[in-house]
């Protein structure tokens, strides 16, 4: 619950120091008067109320999410893809009408501040909430009577004020569009001190809005994640998706801004090379999935080779899924190569985030092929001895 906040301040703050060494000490630290801001809390509230408020917009579509341990479905608004060209328009008439979005790159540091101050209250209001839900709301983690652990984890699958689902909103709209919008703000930043963005903060600003737009574009497919179907709301997710996400993962456009790097066009070629093989296995292995888990017998799936399980579910075993038990993870690596190539070789920094997410996407691994054994049985143990690498072919 600390290591994390101040992991993303330290962040943070060697990004825009000169040695920028992510192993070493920060170059100061920051007292209150540099991390409390009203109008950062101003700024942060305003945006988290356009979030809401375009997550009520008429959705395109209403999914309905995995059958509940009661037996019942809930229902989620399929709008993500439109609050982000929503926003888009709003900050390009914004920024029309003279708003200075560049000063957000000054303004990081208090920004994530308050964005943690409020994942803390959020998660603590949420702890209170899961203590008047009936036992089916409950998690299958994040109920073991610890409070600190269960506070971190989180209590309640769903927590929903009406309609409104705290945890489905927070995973996909402020923080994923929030990180998009600062690493826009570091671009135009960038323009404003050296005359025009460089070629690699282009790159890391499209590799990254690829993938947002692509989240959002495909919303529907988070409701079979392990997020939403087994995981509590809590400090952990809350932290993650508001202050986490948008604060660390643009971490590449902020240590461009202060480190620009010489890239030409035989390189950039490469690294977009990279990417798009990275992106091709990413939403080619989810897409297959979830194109499986929807309708079996889909012609774009229909002939690839299972394996029957107890539950009447079946497994993949040819395609992506054949080639490792988690492509999409493979592809998801690729792609957090692809962004932090950008920024040349002579810092660790920028490599946090493939550094952090292999550890994440390694334990995660681990924690799915567990709960898949439990659910599978000898079914998952066949999947696991015909496809024996888990997301690198012959190496992991
Ligand atoms: N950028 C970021 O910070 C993060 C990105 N991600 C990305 O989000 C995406 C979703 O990831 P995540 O929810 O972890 O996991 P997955 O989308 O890989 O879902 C795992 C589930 O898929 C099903 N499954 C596994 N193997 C097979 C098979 N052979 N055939 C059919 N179904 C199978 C099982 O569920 P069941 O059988 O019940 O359907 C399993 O529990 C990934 O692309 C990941 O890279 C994830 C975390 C963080
Ligand atoms: C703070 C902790 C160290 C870890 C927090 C983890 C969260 C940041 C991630 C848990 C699962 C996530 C997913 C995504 C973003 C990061 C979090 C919230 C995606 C929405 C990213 C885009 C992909 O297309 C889908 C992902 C689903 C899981």
């Amino acid at each position: 619950m600390l290591l994390l906040p101040a992991t993303m301040v330290h962040l943070l703050l060697v990004a825009r120091s000169g040695p920028a060494r992510l192993l070493g000490p920060p170059p100061y630290l920051p007292g209150l008067e540099a991390l409390w801001s009203p109008r950062a809390l101003l700024l942060w509230l305003t945006w988290l109320g356009l979030q809401a408020a375009l997550y009520l917009l008429p959705a395109r579509k209403v999914a309905e999410g995995q059958e509940l341990k009661d037996k019942s479905t809930l229902r989620y608004p399929i709008n993500g893809f439109q609050a982000l060209v929503l926003t888009a328009l709003l900050v390009t008439l914004g920024v029309l009408a003279g708003l200075p979005l560049e000063e957000l790159a000054e303004m990081l540091l208090p920004l994530a501040f308050v964005a943690t101050l409020t994942a803390f209250i959020f998660s603590l209001l949420l702890y209170l909430k899961a203590l008047l839900a009936p036992t089916s709301a409950l998690a299958p983690g994040g109920n073991s009577g610890n409070p600190i652990y269960d506070f971190i984890l989180g209590r309640e699958l769903n927590p929903r004020i009406g309609s409104f689902d705290f945890k489905y909103f927070c995973e996909l709209r402020p923080g994923l569009i929030g990180w998009v919008l600062i690493n826009l703000a570091l671009l135009m930043k960038e323009a404003e001190l050296r005359g025009s963005p460089s070629l690699a903060m282009w790159l890391v600003n499209g590799f990254q809005l690829l993938y947002v737009g692509d989240a959002l574009w495909q919303e529907e497919a988070i409701l079979t994640t392990m997020d939403i179907t087994h995981d509590g709301f809590g400090f952990m997710l809350a932290f993650g998706d508001l202050a986490w996400v948008p604060f660390t993962y643009s971490l590449q456009a902020q240590f461009l801004l202060y480190h620009p790097q010489p890239l030409g066009w035989p390189m950039a070629s490469v690294i977009c090379l990279i990417n798009a093989v990275g992106f091709y296995i990413f939403r080619g292995a989810n897409t297959q999935k979830n194109t499986f888990r929807k309708n079996p017998s889909d012609p774009r799936v229909a002939d690839l080779e299972t394996i029957p399980t107890a539950t009447g579910r079946q497994l993949l075993v040819s395609g992506w899924w054949g080639m490792v038990r988690h492509p999409n993870y493979l592809g998801d690596l690729i792609m957090a190569l692809a962004w932090s190539l950008p920024c040349g070789t002579s810092h660790l920094l920028p490599y946090f985030y493939l550094l952090y997410f292999t550890a994440l996407l390694v334990h995660r691994e681990d924690r799915d092929e567990r709960q898949c054994l439990q659910k599978y049985g000898l079914a998952w143990r066949d999947y696991c001895r015909r496809v024996p690498y888990r997301i690198v072919p012959y190496i992991y």
